[in-house]
């Protein structure tokens, strides 16, 4: 199997009592990506993320982690190489803050020494003072603490896997967002394999490196990038799913292009500070609302790089932008999955 592939499903089948759950997945996780899993409740998700580390075994086809066929490794030894974080936790209410962070370590057989001081930075890495947390219990942790603790114990042996089933679910919209960002600085930093599983398509397209769709038997409807399941859903039922709040998602994820501007000779641009070319759409969105200047039409110009004047933006720019990722032809550059 190619380097490249964390894990790979193949031809995956799951059934309970008869009824299929999962029909027919493959799939495969790049190593290093974080791939998220959206989809309507009971498509198979949970059911597809609990295979990789056998707290569900399938009914058919393979689920190989690197080289290894999973079912041919024992399923505790793997659960210690795979980390899982879900929602609500699970913390050991009866075990410390520290204790739990230290619980694989544990099972491991770690000296106390070292298993202290991966604790401190582990709870360091996720935000939390280990002088003022380490030794608190979980019912003295808001949710959003609890959730980070549950990813400091997820993360203490350094696994290069890690699933997560609605992880943030149970924090707070302000807290969840901050979460998901640190989340990602810290998966990036550590280079860890993420597969996630959340219901909430802007969670899935704020943080997946490729988001993959799923209807009803974890059939996949689409497998690619945020901005192009958002700009260029591939079925009715990708649709659906980011139909509502579909411009202000494309805000949030497109970029401004050469091609989107317009020329800085037609016309004379305001006095407002220069946007940058490959700023966020939102961005010049924002700048444009709160810019009043000399331009008729409002707009600002467009500097590149090098603080070269490339163009001008104005509201035309912004409807040219949000076309062009519209587009069912896009340019082959535009594909990324
Ligand atoms: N232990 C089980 N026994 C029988 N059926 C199950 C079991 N676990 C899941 N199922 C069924 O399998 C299907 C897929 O369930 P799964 O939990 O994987 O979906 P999901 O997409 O994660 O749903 P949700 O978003 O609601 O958590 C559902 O129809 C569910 O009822």
């Amino acid at each position: 199997m190619s380097t490249d592939v964390a894990i790979r499903f193949d031809a995956v089948r799951k059934e309970y009592a008869g009824a299929v759950a999962v029909d027919d997945l493959s799939l495969s996780v790049r190593r290093g990506e974080l791939l998220v899993l959206v989809g309507p409740s009971g498509c198979g998700k949970s059911t597809t993320l609990r295979m990789a580390n056998r707290l569900v075994e399938p009914s058919g086809g393979r689920i190989l982690l690197g080289d290894e066929d999973v079912t041919d490794v024992d399923p505790v030894a793997l659960r210690r190489r795979i980390g899982y974080v879900i929602q609500n936790v699970g913390l050991f209410p009866h075990r410390t803050v520290a204790q739990n962070v230290a619980t694989v370590p544990g099972l491991l057989g770690w000296d106390r020494r070292r298993t202290r001081e991966r604790v401190d930075e582990l709870l360091t890495l996720v935000g939390l003072d280990p002088a003022r947390y380490a030794a608190r219990w979980p019912h003295e942790l808001s949710g959003g603490e609890r959730q980070r603790v549950g990813v400091a114990r997820a993360l203490a042996t350094d696994p290069p896997v890690l699933l997560m089933d609605e992880p943030f679910g149970a924090v707070d919209p302000v807290g969840r967002a901050r979460l998901q960002h640190e989340f990602i600085r810290l998966q990036r930093d550590l280079g860890t394999t993420v597969m996630m599983v959340t219901h909430d398509i802007d969670e899935a397209v704020r943080m997946a490196d490729r988001v993959v769709v799923l209807s009803r038997g974890a059939h996949v409807e689409q497998l690619a990038s945020p901005l192009e399941v958002v700009a260029r859903p591939a079925s009715p039922a990708v649709a659906d799913l980011v139909g509502r709040g579909r411009t202000a998602r494309l805000l949030a994820l497109g970029r401004l292009e050469r091609s989107d501007l317009d020329d800085v000779a037609d016309a004379p641009v305001a006095a407002g500070a220069p946007v940058r070319l490959g700023s966020e759409l939102g961005d010049l969105v924002s700048a444009l609302t709160e810019t009043t200047g000399a331009a008729p039409d409002g707009a600002l110009p467009v500097v590149d790089d090098d603080g070269r004047t490339v163009g001008r933006a104005s509201a035309a720019t912004v409807v040219r932008a949000l076309r062009r990722l519209t587009a069912q032809d896009p340019e082959p550059a535009d594909r990324t999955a």
